[in-house]
């Protein structure tokens, strides 16, 4: 039987008093999109940040391949394998995309994102990996402008793009197509789906629709618990779901 890539076992998190994920487990089947869903306030954003290292989590164990990593900070966490996508305010706007990329990928070793010069083998297999990237995002068309002036649907593929540059083991995706228009959306959803075929993807998406299309597995939170976990054709089903709080929202997508 196949082994979780990443083995997240009863997640605490609290914040004073209150607890804004309570005791969830999740796995994260290696070759999978792995959605989480719920309502606002159910928790999803919290359990990201605690399976990234984003906040310390206050109890739970969190296995990547098979060794725990439940406390160690993030940037530990991203030399293990575990990448999120960057904020567009985490792009160097200045720079090129094809320059943002390659940073990117010189990063992946520690110390090396700005010893560009002084090691010509690791600075081929960066640009090397930075061009295989700008096809895969459709970004090869403006590799030399400055990410800064990308479109906003470009500027989140570049995200993800930055994310993969590193070759990690999980993607985490926050919201990766909010704010898109539906070409970007359905350029983003494409991207989306070929990435399993090298990582496994851990997606937070409120477009159903998008849920529905490409994920393996639907975590549903509520109340920071998990309330069901299946594929996204029971999830769509489930009367729990649709009844208790999700109701007509699972409406679009083939599942
Ligand atoms: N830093 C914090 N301090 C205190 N409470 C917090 C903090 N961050 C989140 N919370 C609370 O934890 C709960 C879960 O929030 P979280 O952002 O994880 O939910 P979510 O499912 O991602 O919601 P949304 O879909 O609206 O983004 C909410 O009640 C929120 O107010």
């Amino acid at each position: 039987m196949t082994a979780p890539i990443l083995s997240a076992r009863n997640i605490v998190k609290r914040y004073g008093k209150f607890t804004a994920v309570n005791g969830v487990s999740i796995d994260i089947m290696p070759g999978t999109v792995h959605s989480v869903i719920g309502p606002n306030g159910a928790g999803k954003t919290t359990l990201f940040h605690s399976l990234t290292g984003t906040v310390p989590i206050t109890e739970g164990n969190i296995l990547l391949d098979g060794e725990e990593v439940g406390h160690l900070p993030d940037y530990r966490r991203v030399l293990k394998g575990i990448a999120r996508s960057f904020q567009v305010t985490s792009l160097f706007l200045n720079l090129s995309v094809r320059e943002n990329l390659r940073l990117a990928a010189q990063g992946r070793h520690p110390g090396q994102a700005f010893r560009l010069w002084r090691d010509a083998e690791s600075l081929t297999a960066a640009c090397d990996t930075a061009e295989a990237l700008l096809e895969r995002l459709n970004l090869a068309a403006v590799a030399s402008r400055p990410a800064g002036e990308l479109s906003h649907g470009q500027q989140r593929r570049l995200e993800v793009g930055m994310a993969m540059a590193g070759r990690p083991k999980v993607i985490f995706l926050d919201e990766p197509t909010s704010g898109m228009g539906i070409d970007d959306i359905g350029e983003m959803k494409r991207l989306i789906h070929g990435l399993r075929n090298e990582c496994a993807v851990v997606l937070i998406e409120h477009n159903m629709d998008i849920v529905m299309d490409i994920s393996d597995r639907i975590t549903v939170m509520q109340l920071g618990q998990v309330l069901v976990e299946a594929r996204p054709d029971e999830i769509r089903n489930d009367e729990r779901v649709r009844r208790a709080y999700l109701g007509g929202m699972i409406t679009g997508g083939a599942a």
